[in-house]
């Protein structure tokens, strides 16, 4: 059956083009740096996002706490934001896997103040406290919103005049470069790391890029083996991993345009509450009116062959995609409109 899949972008099957690169891709020993076409993605990767060099990693979580990882001590603080992917979705990750500190800021729809992060920032030689290893920023945001520039400077100001590295979780940089109108570089060059996802809206199956310094993807190529990430023949999930970099970069403004289509049918439905301010990229959050049933809506979207996500704190979360088009969003709408007017 083919679903309308509008649960997130991480639900994108590989494009025909990539599943013919997937089956004639050359491959290696990615242990032994072998693997052509991984080599060729990461070059690709590390160029486009303005770096020195990259690595292929097999998720997003896998790449921001392999930044975490590699660029921290154990016991040292990290600064992040209290609804960052890194404080929610990651298991508690950092403290397991490296043994850090997360120092949080409340976020304000996702953006940290400069002055939030400095202020936290540890200073000067004391017996009782951490150091601070690491800022870590997400742009585009899991809510998401896009984070101007001017913050994302004024940031790695401070960072600089302090001497902590910054990491960005860019699992969506290329949406917020497309919503900014911007080149990705823009973005990136006020980070020392960068971890943006191929498996997402760009639709590759499988991985992610891990960005930085030359000498810090050595450690963390060493530290992705520790934790049992050594590829092997990965050529043949790094060939569609080109492709998304190559061509699906290039298309991000229609799953935009689609996502702002999709918010403003569902704002004239009445009772739902959608803030358009919000919509940047490829998502829409809308809140229900109150009394909606909610496992009614949930079984007359799946009867209409859609998949969506439940509520989450008082709001649904609809991500568009490749594979989305506006015929799927007004069917959509149509089942939420019949079900809220009850
Ligand atoms: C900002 C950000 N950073 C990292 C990740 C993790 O990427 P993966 O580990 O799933 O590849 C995600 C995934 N986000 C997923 C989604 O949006 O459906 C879920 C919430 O994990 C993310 O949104």
């Amino acid at each position: 059956m083919q679903w309308i899949d509008l649960r997130s972008d991480t639900v994108t099957q590989p494009t025909p083009a990539m599943r013919q690169a997937m089956a004639t891709a050359e491959v290696g020993d990615d242990v032994y740096q072998d693997d052509p076409t991984v080599i060729q993605l990461e070059r690709l990767a590390a160029e486009m996002l303005g770096k020195e060099d990259a690595l292929f990693v097999p998720t997003g979580v896998f790449g921001n706490q392999l930044a975490v990882f590699t660029h921290c001590r154990r016991g040292d603080e990290v600064i992040a934001g209290d609804d960052s992917h890194l404080v929610w979705h990651e298991n508690g990750a950092a403290a397991v896997i490296s043994g850090v500190q997360l120092r949080t800021i409340a976020s304000k729809q996702g953006l940290l103040e400069p002055s939030e992060i400095e202020s936290r920032i540890r200073v000067g030689e004391d017996i009782h406290i951490p150091r601070t290893g690491l800022i870590c920023l997400e742009n585009a945001h899991g809510n998401g919103r896009v984070i101007p520039l001017a913050t994302m400077e004024a940031t790695a100001a401070i960072a600089q005049k302090h001497g902590v590295p910054i990491h960005l979780d860019g699992a969506r940089v290329f949406n917020a470069a497309t919503y900014l109108g911007c080149d990705v570089k823009e973005i990136t060059q006020h980070v020392d790391t960068v971890m943006c996802c191929l498996s997402k809206g760009l639709a590759a199956p499988v991985g992610s890029i891990l960005a930085g310094p030359a000498a810090f993807i050595k450690r963390a190529r060493y530290n992705r083996k520790l934790l049992g990430g050594g590829w092997r023949q990965a050529g043949v999930i790094a060939a569609p991993g080109i492709l998304a970099l190559t061509e699906m970069t290039q298309r991000l403004d229609v799953d935009h345009d689609n996502a702002r289509y999709l918010a403003e049918r569902l704002a004239e439905v009445p009772g739902i509450n959608v803030d358009m301010d919000d919509v940047h990229i490829n998502m829409v959050w809308f809140a229900l009116p109150d009394g909606v049933d909610m496992p009614q809506l949930m079984d007359a979207l799946e009867a209409a062959g859609i998949r969506a996500n439940g509520a989450y704190g008082g709001k649904m979360r609809l991500v568009t995609h490749w594979q989305i088009d506006r015929d799927a969003l007004d069917r959509t709408v149509s089942v939420i409109r019949n079900v809220v007017a009850g």
